[in-house]
């Protein structure tokens, strides 16, 4: 099914031609592993291909990787962990940091550009991207400097001390949604606490990270950072299951975090898992209705809904819920879908065709179940935009709760809307899902907002805002939407393991 949306004003060939250029200027046809301060073709000397999202066609071919590469790979961290990176102390862990942020800033438009490319997001969000990732270094390189132990009280003629040692080597295995964001959220803490890392991309976007990893070369010692790109079968599990990996860090959907705990189980290897989410966000009868539709679009439609913190379950309450539904209908259908690199697109397209069909079988199901579709509920059908992975943004509502496309991560520009009025059993459905990484409320009633948020069982929780992520605030997820804690000071504290020392003096 198609739908209406905002006229796109150039045509198919003109949005083509741009992607061509872009891709000429800014990528190479190939891309290797980069194992050891090396550029190295898999072990197998199979390859796959990463596609542009908006126009369908190839970008560059990169390696598939294998569990050989995986072993080379993490061998090429020990012997940095061994003879290097393990005796680096936080002054010097800050200061190449500090390199590497400056870096991704002086590189950041190709960077963005590239990111937009591979994954479609828009560019401005793109670029917001990597400010945070740039940031994210920086805050880590800071951190580097204060991490450490304690002394624990005890009696004369003994001492204690706590020490707070790195693993080692770590795997990180991360999705397509902030491809380079989300890498940074386990490079820089991963780094700052002394480890060396083996990372995974996701198959649909391995590209901006390859670039970083040209940009610092030569800020980092060999191996200290290592990129095996592939499949997450092939690639991805050797990774999560290495008997040498001491520390497993990865973000992406609930039913493979599941895998990657037992696979890091078999070692008893740590993790950090940041998984799925089903985000409800309450608009109260006293919210500003223009201040709620601005934090909705926030919540819903950023990153085209590929944002495992998306406020997809929205909660508003009976008395202003039709005059919300038609400003926020009317913001959505506003929304400027479009060439993700022009800047004025405020939707761009889906990763790939796979996650579209995943997006719309849902919508479907939720149609068959007798839901209304206020808006949307399909692709465009401006020829411009024939090619790409394009879903317009879509509004559904008088849907049961209990339903799949209700309790399970739809992952694209899907809200689904419940009118409330009592608010014990708002809050008990709010909670009603497996998931437990976020939430938003929007009232001008602090007092409810501080007892909503007490009540609702998440890990991150917005009020008249959505989406914000400063470093250094926690950000991780209750229930089943991951165990631990990222982008923050305790962060260091999951990258690193206690020594407890007792002298007898
Ligand atoms: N929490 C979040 O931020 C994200 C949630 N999701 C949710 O997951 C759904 C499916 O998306 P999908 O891309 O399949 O997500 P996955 O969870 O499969 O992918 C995330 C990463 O894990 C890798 N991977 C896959 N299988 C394994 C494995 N057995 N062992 C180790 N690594 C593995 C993937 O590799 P490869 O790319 O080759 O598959 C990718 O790098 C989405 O529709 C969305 O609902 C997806 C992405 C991010
Ligand atoms: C405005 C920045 C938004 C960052 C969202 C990060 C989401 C992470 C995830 O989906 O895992």
């Amino acid at each position: 099914m198609s739908s209406e949306t905002q006229q796109i004003d150039e045509s198919r060939d003109e949005i083509k031609e741009r992607h061509r250029e872009a891709r000429e200027e800014l990528l190479a046809d190939s891309y290797d592993h980069y194992i050891g301060g090396e550029w190295v073709e898999s072990a197998s000397g199979e390859t796959f291909e990463t596609r542009d999202p908006t126009t369908g066609e190839v970008l560059a071919e990169a390696q598939a990787g294998n569990g050989d590469d995986v072993d080379r790979a993490v061998e090429a961290g020990w012997e940095a962990y061994e003879s290097e990176w393990a005796d680096t102390d936080g002054t010097k862990r800050q200061r190449l940091l500090t390199e590497i942020a400056d870096r991704i800033e002086e590189n950041r438009s190709e960077i963005a550009r590239i990111e937009t490319l591979d994954n479609g997001k828009p560019i401005r969000e793109a670029r917001a991207d990597v400010a945070l990732v740039a940031d994210q270094f920086r805050y880590f390189a800071g951190a580097a400097r204060t991490h450490g132990g304690e002394t624990i009280p005890s009696g004369s003629g003994q001492s204690i001390q706590t020490l707070r040692e790195p693993y080692g080597v770590i795997g990180a295995v991360v999705p397509w949604n902030f491809p380079l964001l989300i890498a940074s959220w386990k490079l820089a803490p991963a780094l700052a606490a002394g480890n060396c890392v083996v990372l995974k991309p996701a198959e649909q976007t391995p590209l901006s990270i390859l670039r970083v990893m040209e940009e610092i070369d030569d800020v980092l010692p060999d191996g200290v950072v290592n990129v095996v790109t592939g499949y997450g079968e092939e690639a991805g599990a050797p990774l999560t299951g290495h008997s040498d990996v001491r520390k497993v860090s990865f973000t992406g959907s609930t039913a493979v975090g599941k895998e990657v705990m037992k696979a890091a189980a078999e070692n008893v290897a740590d993790v950090t898992l940041e998984l799925g989410g089903k985000s409800p966000v309450v608009v109260f009868p006293d919210a500003d209705i223009q201040q709620a539709v601005r934090v909705m679009m926030l919540a819903m439609f950023y990153n085209t809904g590929e944002c495992c913190t998306a406020g997809t379950r929205l909660f508003v309450h009976e008395e202003i819920y039709e005059e919300f539904m038609d400003a926020f209908v009317e913001s959505a259908e506003g929304l400027q879908m479009g060439d993700p690199l022009s800047k004025d697109t405020r939707l761009g397209p889906k990763v790939s065709e796979e996650q579209v069909e995943r997006t719309l079988s849902y919508v479907d199901q939720a149609r068959e179940d007798g839901a209304r579709i206020v808006t949307g509920g399909g692709q465009p059908e401006d020829d411009a935009l024939a090619d790409g992975c394009f879903v317009v943004p879509t509004v559904i509502d008088e849907i049961d709760h209990d339903s799949e496309p209700v309790q399970e991560e739809i992952f694209g520009p899907v809200e689904e809307v419940f009118a409330w009025s009592d608010y014990d059993e708002m809050i008990e459905r709010a909670n009603d899902v497996e998931y437990g990484l976020a939430a938003g409320l929007i009232t001008n009633d602090l007092s409810k907002a501080n007892r909503a948020a007490r009540d609702i069982e998440a890990g991150n929780i917005w009020v008249n805002q959505y989406n914000d992520f400063p470093a250094g605030q926690p950000f991780g997820g209750f229930k089943q939407s991951g165990i631990g804690r990222e982008q923050a000071e305790e962060t260091l504290d999951h990258y690193s393991q206690t020594k407890t020392i007792n002298m007898n003096l």
